[in-house]
């Protein structure tokens, strides 16, 4: 069962933005007292004593020959698939979950494609979600001249934004509405030296940890992307009944010069599988680097349950039937965050790939 999988998470974040600050905080918290923890490369502040402690063979590794998300992804793997025999006791696997550290300069979009759909890795790990530290102090350069810094930021489950003690009130406000517009959906919280609640940042995939069960709203961001107001229900309705149907009506909170987009669209008639494929198919084949999260839970045609899918760039993860729907909402809901996709264009194609083929 998925549930049962081993989490694993992606901790990011630019150069100095307080990744290892916030991991040495983390080792110490009895959530992560049996976490396996990778790191790409030790940073300037180095592992402090409790950390450097469960070194060499005690669930700490460091994979410092390379970019983890270039040249040293088949080692990724095989750690990954090695951790299994080389962290267990007594044939007892001593660890509960994964937080890997990339690098500052690190794009996250390979790795995540990695711990998706490599089949070793897949048969006993869940990629849980995409963490990300902001350093308040200067993100608003990073952000305008680093593109690994955006995609870090627009791909992220969770933002932690790190230096607030060290940064101008009116600077974090905007820097915040910055974050909002790139990344509505991901949850954002101030972090100072590190200290935050474990559980803020663990837990960030479908599955909601309490109750096993699939927490689609929270992991689709629904709220962020839906709550907009009663206007655009209003307006998609009409446009409905004036065009019959399965129309994508789209909500967007981005109105900023990122080039990322974040939004989501929804369908209200069950779809045809093949034909949504192979749009899905059509997209990233056209624009796969600039498609760098989709998520969507969907009512196939035909299926009683629903399906929820996720993919990254040109890589999909293989589609999950969930045992029930998650509510009353039958709807299909697509989300993505893209790179110089306007929603617009995305909504027409994909109401008129589906007209052209119904008809
Ligand atoms: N004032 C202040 N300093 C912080 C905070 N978080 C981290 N730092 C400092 O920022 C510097 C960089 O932090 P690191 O944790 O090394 O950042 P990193 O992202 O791991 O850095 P690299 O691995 O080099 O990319 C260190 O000097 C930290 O002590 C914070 O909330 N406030």
């Amino acid at each position: 069962m998925p549930e049962s999988l081993i989490p694993v998470t992606l901790l990011t974040g630019f150069l100095g933005s307080g990744k290892t600050t916030l991991l040495n905080h983390l080792v110490r918290q009895p959530e992560l007292a049996d976490a396996l923890v990778i790191i790409n490369e030790f940073g300037e502040v180095g592992l402090d004593h409790l950390l450097m402690s469960r070194l060499p063979d005690d669930s700490v590794v460091e994979m410092s020959s390379g970019c983890l998300c270039c040249t040293i992804r088949g080692d990724l793997v095989s750690t990954l698939k090695d951790a299994h025999w080389r962290f267990s006791r007594a044939g007892e696997r001593r660890f509960d979950r994964v937080v890997i550290e990339t690098t500052g300069l690190a794009d996250p979009a390979p790795i995540v494609q990695t711990l998706m759909t490599v089949g070793v890795i897949t048969r006993r790990y869940r990629f849980d979600g995409v963490v990300t530290t902001i350093d308040l102090t200067n993100a608003d350069r990073t952000l305008d001249t680093q593109p690994e810094a955006l995609k870090q930021a627009a791909m992220a489950d969770c933002l932690l934004l790190t230096k607030a003690d060290l940064a101008e009130p009116t600077a974090v406000k905007a820097l915040e509405q910055r974050l909002l517009a790139i990344n509505p959906s991901a949850c954002r919280l101030q972090v100072h030296n590190g200290v935050v609640a474990p559980r803020t940042l663990l837990e960030l995939g479908l599955y909601d940890p309490a109750t096993k069960i699939p927490d689609v709203a929270r992991w689709l961001g629904e709220e962020a992307l839906l709550g907009v107001s009663g206007d655009h229900d209003a307006h998609d309705s009409a446009h409905d009944q004036e065009h019959g149907g399965h129309h994508a009506h789209a909500h967007d909170l981005n109105r900023h010069d990122d080039h990322i987009s974040a939004f989501c669209l929804v369908l209200d008639e069950p779809l045809d599988e093949s034909l949504l494929d192979t749009w899905l198919d059509l997209q990233r084949s056209l624009s796969g680097k600039d498609m760098l999260r989709i998520k969507g839970i969907l009512n196939l045609r035909g299926r009683e349950r629903p399906v929820v899918i996720h993919g990254v760039q040109h890589i999909q993860h293989p589609p999950v039937e969930l045992p029930a729907w998650p509510s009353e909402d039958r709807r299909s809901k697509l989300v993505f965050i893209t790179r110089d996709i306007p929603r617009e264009t995305l909504a027409q194609s994909l109401d008129a790939f589906l007209d052209s083929w119904q008809r």
